[in-house]
């Protein structure tokens, strides 16, 4: 296996805060990898250095052996890297197909297209509903279709995120706390449909989470952050074996 993502010595402060010191990891290509550590460690602020939301104040970033230090979101975006965000307010009346139609599509829609192609644009509308109900159906939300996005639970709001990063063709998927609120049942089917597209789609995965069952269950291996470096990285029974992440993290902050 390769590395996909490589951060290299990353250091980033916000005013006196130093909030990431000397940081590297790598995600293997392949991989799901976990990010684990306690509240404040640093783990939020390492993706948005990854997907592009903050810049290093030193170090660099690298996606599929280039370079992406400082690229900005929308850039990596169209490269396939990219991260789930909650379903923001302004699309919470539309229904969750809609959802998915409304993912801008990677390349750049032409103008030219839309002022004098009117029927390609018709031809393309159609295909991104097709592929919508495709994605929908892999999700396991196609009961719920035509349902307003914001009447969802939490647990399918999770998994329509989730399809919204199948809407693009995604390479690395960042997934940030996806299973704060979920009901165990969905907690399974969101698992379920990681793996899938882990297995299925080739998707490789960087998963924040603080619970530890859900960790147990998808990412190898996972890393430690702790105060801003990485501590450990290993299997999930090693690290849960380690004194040292044991004192850091599960002694005093065991969620
Ligand atoms: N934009 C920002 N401006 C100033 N300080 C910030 C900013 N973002 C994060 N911080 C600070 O950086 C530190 C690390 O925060 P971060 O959210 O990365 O940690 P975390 O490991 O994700 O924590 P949690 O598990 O609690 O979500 C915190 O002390 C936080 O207050």
């Amino acid at each position: 296996m390769s590395a996909i993502i490589e951060v290299r010595q990353v250091s980033k402060a916000f005013g006196s805060l130093n909030v990431i010191n000397d940081c590297s990891i790598q995600v293997e290509q392949g991989s799901i990898t976990g990010l684990i550590g306690p509240n404040g460690a640093g783990k939020s602020t390492l993706f948005n250095l990854i997907a592009g939301t903050f810049a290093p104040d030193s170090g660099s970033i690298w996606y599929q052996g280039q370079d992406i230090t400082s690229v900005p979101a929308n850039q990596l975006f169209h490269r396939g890297l990219l991260r789930t965000f909650q379903i923001a307010q302004e699309f919470s009346h539309m229904s969750a197909l809609e959802n998915l139609m409304m993912v801008p599509p990677q390349k750049g829609e032409s103008l030219f297209n839309t002022w004098f192609r009117p029927s390609d644009v018709r031809a393309q509308e159609a295909e991104v509903r097709e592929k919508a109900l495709e994605v929908i159906e892999f999700v396991g939300l196609a009961h719920v279709k035509n349902e307003l996005a914001g009447n969802l639970s939490g647990g399918q709001k999770k998994l329509l995120e989730l399809g919204r990063t199948m809407m693009v063709d995604a390479k690395v998927v960042l997934l940030d706390e996806i299973a704060a609120g979920v009901n165990r049942t969905l907690l399974q089917d969101l698992i379920r449909n990681i793996q899938r597209l882990n297995t299925e789609r080739g998707y490789t995965f960087l998963v924040i989470e603080h619970d530890m069952d859900m960790i147990a269950q998808l990412c190898d291996p996972v890393i430690v952050l702790a105060q801003g470096s990485v501590m450990m990285e290993g299997t999930i029974q090693e690290i849960q074996e380690d004194k040292s992440v044991i004192e850091a993290y599960f002694g005093n902050d065991a969620h």
